[in-house]
Parts: C-alpha cells; sequence; structure tokens
C-alpha cells in the first residue's frame, strides 16, 4: 500500500502558468496559429504536466509490456489456447513481436514485465493469473493493490533510468474481454456496445463474449467510483498493472502514452483511483476494439493515430511516440517571427 499512497499523494494538477506560456510560445511560432492541430494543444499539455515551457523532449522512451493470464478464458472468449501468452513474453524477449520491430524503427526501449502468466517465473508475478470472473471475483483488493505496486515500481525503475516518456503494452491471451467489462462498468455503456472481436472471433463467440461479461457485472455489481474494486471483480493483473504504470508516470510528471483497448480500460480505473493522473496520459491511437473509442471519449482524450490497428502489445503507442516527441520539439526549435525576421499578418 506504501508505494500507491507515496504515488497518489504526488499526483496533481497541471501548472497553469506553462500551459499558458507554451500556449503564447505557439502564437509567436513562424506559422500560422493553430496551423499544429491537434500538436498544439499536446505540446502545451506536457508543458503543464512538466511544470516548465517548453517541457523535456519525451525521448528517451520506454514501452512496458505488462503480461497476465485470464481464469475467464474458460468461457471461451477466444479462439487463443491460453500458452500464446507466456510464448509470447518468450517472443518479445527475443525481440521478435511486432512491437520489438516498431520499437527498434522509433529507437524505443522495450520491458516485458510477467505481472502474471499462468506459468513461468517472475519476481513481479501477482498470480498465476485471474480467478474465472464468470464465476466469482477476478482477484481480490490486495491483490489489485499488489498489481497496481507493480505498476508503479516499473515506471519510477523506468523513469530513475532516464525514461522521459512512458508507453504501456499488454500481453493476455482473453484480455479484451476483461478490458470490455471495465470499460462497461466504469462508463455506463452497455456490454454489447463496448465488446469487440479482440484477435479476431465470429458472430457467435462475439454474442457468447457480449453475454459473459453482462453476466459478470450483473453478478458483482463493480462500484464504479472504486476502482479498486472493479479491477478485483472484473479485471486483469495486466490491466491493474497498466493502471499503476500510468499512476506512477503521473507521480514523476512523465508524460503515458496509452497503446489499445487494454490501456484504455486501466486509464479509466487510474482517473476512478487518482483523477489527475488524466494529466499524464496521451491517448496513442484509436484501437479498433469500440470499447477503446467509448473509453477515450469518457476520458476526453483523442487518438494521435488512427490506422485500424487492434494488436496491442504497446504497437500503438510505439507509432504515436514520434508525434508526441514532434509536438514538443517544435517548442524547442522553431523559430519566432522576430528572431527568423518572418513578417506577421
Ligand atoms: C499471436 C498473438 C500475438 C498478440 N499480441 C498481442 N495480442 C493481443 O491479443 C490478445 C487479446 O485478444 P483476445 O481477447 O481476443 O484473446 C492479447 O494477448 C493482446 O495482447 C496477441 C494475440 C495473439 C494471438
Ligand atoms: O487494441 C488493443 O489493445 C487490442 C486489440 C485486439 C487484441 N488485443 C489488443
Amino acid at each position: 500500500m506504501e508505494l500507491l499512497s507515496a504515488a497518489l499523494d504526488r499526483i496533481g494538477p497541471p501548472d497553469a502558468e506553462a500551459v499558458a506560456a507554451a500556449d503564447a510560445l505557439q502564437l509567436r511560432l513562424t506559422k500560422p496559429p493553430g496551423a499544429l492541430g491537434a500538436l498544439e494543444p499536446l505540446a502545451s499539455k506536457l508543458a503543464g504536466l512538466a511544470g516548465v515551457c517548453p517541457p523535456p523532449l519525451p525521448e528517451p522512451a520506454a514501452v512496458a509490456i505488462f503480461a497476465g493470464d485470464h481464469g475467464v478464458h474458460a468461457q471461451g472468449v477466444t479462439p487463443w489456447p491460453q500458452e500464446v501468452t507466456g510464448q509470447m513474453v518468450g517472443n518479445f524477449l527475443a525481440g521478435g513481436a511486432v512491437v520489438n520491430a516498431f520499437a527498434r524503427q522509433a529507437g524505443v526501449s522495450v520491458t516485458v514485465i510477467d505481472v502474471g502468466v499462468a506459468t513461468g517465473d517472475s519476481d513481479y508475478k501477482v498470480r498465476t493469473g485471474t480467478r474465472d470472473f464468470a464465476v466469482e471475483p477476478a482477484l481480490t483488493r490486495a491483490e489489485v493493490v499488489a498489481a497496481l505496486e507493480v505498476g508503479i515500481a516499473v515506471a519510477r525503475n523506468l523513469v530513475e533510468d532516464g525514461a522521459k516518456a512512458l508507453l504501456t503494452g499488454d500481453m493476455g491471451i482473453a484480455n479484451t474481454t476483461p478490458a470490455a467489462a471495465l470499460i462497461a462498468a466504469f462508463t455506463g455503456v452497455p456490454a454489447e456496445e463496448v465488446t469487440g472481436r479482440g484477435t479476431g472471433i465470429d458472430d457467435r463467440t462475439l454474442a457468447h463474449k457480449t453475454w459473459v461479461i453482462e453476466g459478470a457485472l450483473a453478478m458483482h455489481r463493480p462500484d464504479s467510483a472504486d476502482g479498486i474494486d472493479v479491477l478485483a471483480k472484473v479485471g486483469g493483473l495486466e490491466h491493474a498493472a497498466i493502471a499503476g504504470f500510468i499512476l506512477g508516470g503521473a507521480a514523476a510528471r512523465v508524460p503515458v502514452i496509452l497503446d489499445g483497448v487494454i490501456a484504455a480500460s486501466a486509464a479509466l480505473a487510474a482517473v476512478a483511483i487518482a483523477p489527475d493522473s488524466i494529466h499524464a496520459m496521451v491517448a496513442g491511437h484509436r484501437s479498433a476494439e469500440p470499447g477503446a473509442t467509448i473509453a477515450l471519449k469518457h476520458l476526453g482524450l483523442s487518438p494521435l493515430v488512427d490506422l485500424g490497428l487492434r494488436l496491442g502489445e504497446g504497437t500503438g503507442a510505439v507509432l504515436a511516440h514520434g508525434l508526441v516527441a514532434s509536438a514538443v520539439r517544435v517548442l524547442h526549435e522553431v523559430a519566432t517571427f522576430d528572431s527568423a525576421g518572418v513578417s506577421e499578418k
């Protein structure tokens, strides 16, 4: 509990002066006002987070892939066998997954954290997968707190090692089911609207997955004002760890670039636990999972990249990183009308 309360103590509102300075600087740079669209408010938001204008360049960046398994896999919500989670952890470590290729392209480091895979050893493992939430709560509150603290510790360690941007990643066969359940619970939008096809399921399996989520929400009645309660009843270990990772980034006042639907569901939990953590969040991309769009709307975040990706692993966050860095670099490097001798209108 100590790591969590220490992080919560440090999360606060943005620095209004730094935001105003960034907004004012944008108007003096050699471009028409507003010409950089969404990148302008993004750079100002990061100034508010850092408390200084311009804010630090978000480099080096680190993607943390949190891996876990899911008891609800037993309900037939995904066509993939559970052992793929552990096998993909091996693939990430060997550098062979899509996220590894994207990260090499972007110059982002990759860290893999086994917070709840059914097999294998890990210092960070809270449990060998969740319980089946179609039958009983997925986790205890203590297990949720332990997973949150894994995320906080990983964020802290990466920042201590020099990371200036934290990117979320996930791996866990069946994890789009708890993601949809979390999004339904936090937003109040019906399961039917937030549940998606994950790795690619047919209409029958989608209807069954939706029914499983509806049943779990009706049985457990999670309290949307209590982030830990919702995570315990219908969440996952990687969802909780990612929520903690976001809180850890917010506590260190380092931007956290969210990946897809698992990150969006974790972000809802983070905001329920610490509303000011929203100021550290950047929506990396719009996942094809319908729940992702609903969650981002609820959070008031606009995704940077919209390519129809539906993979997870942190792939969308890694792609977005260059845009975030470009937005900040403008404030550092672009000449002003005065300094460049360019006439104003
Ligand atoms: C080979 C493979 C690589 C992946 N990388 C990410 N996911 C993604 O798909 C899974 C969630 O989808 P569902 O809920 O439908 O099971 C998660 O592991 C997620 O990280 C993968 C899935 C597979 C099969
Ligand atoms: O957007 C995601 O995060 C996603 C989508 C499908 C499967 N796994 C993850």
